[in-house]
């Protein structure tokens, strides 16, 4: 086999559906399509490491098989490591607690509850 290309993480945070799986790059945008457990797991991962993922799931050796054919190259453990900023999604968003929310609810019920002590 020629010598595997290397990748800078930059180049693998660039690129239109890299992955990286053990230090080694792969190229899923076209595979995601077919992705089993669902395209959205793994673009999540675009352009960024899943090993931990990857392994947690116990994918089959079929798997890997399929992963094989997808390698593009090694990665350059030496390259300046990149941060990829999560874009905003309704799902992240919906995540953190909306506090003026909670806190008028309670204020709310708590004035309700005292209305109806008052009328007892
Ligand atoms: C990037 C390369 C990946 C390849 C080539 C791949 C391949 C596959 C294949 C072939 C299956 C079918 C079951 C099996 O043979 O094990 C599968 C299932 C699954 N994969 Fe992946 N996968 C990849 C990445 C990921 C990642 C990053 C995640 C999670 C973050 C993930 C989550 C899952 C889940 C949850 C299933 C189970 C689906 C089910 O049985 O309902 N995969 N994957």
């Amino acid at each position: 086999m020629s010598a595997a290309k290397t990748y800078t993480y930059k180049e693998v945070a660039e690129a239109n559906g890299y992955v990286i799986i053990n230090d080694k790059v792969y190229d899923v945008s076209e595979f995601v399509n077919e992705h089993p457990g669902g395209d959205e797991i793994i673009m999540e991962f675009f352009g960024k490491d899943c090993t931990q993922e990857f392994e947690d799931i116990g994918h089959s050796p079929d798997a890997m098989k399929t992963l094989a054919k997808l390698y593009k190259g090694d990665v350059d453990t030496t390259s300046e490591k990149v941060v990829i900023e999560k874009e905003e999604t309704t799902e992240n968003t919906q995540q953190k607690p909306d506090f003026t929310k909670i806190a008028v609810l309670i204020v709310a019920v708590a004035v309700f509850l005292y209305l109806k002590s008052q009328k007892a």
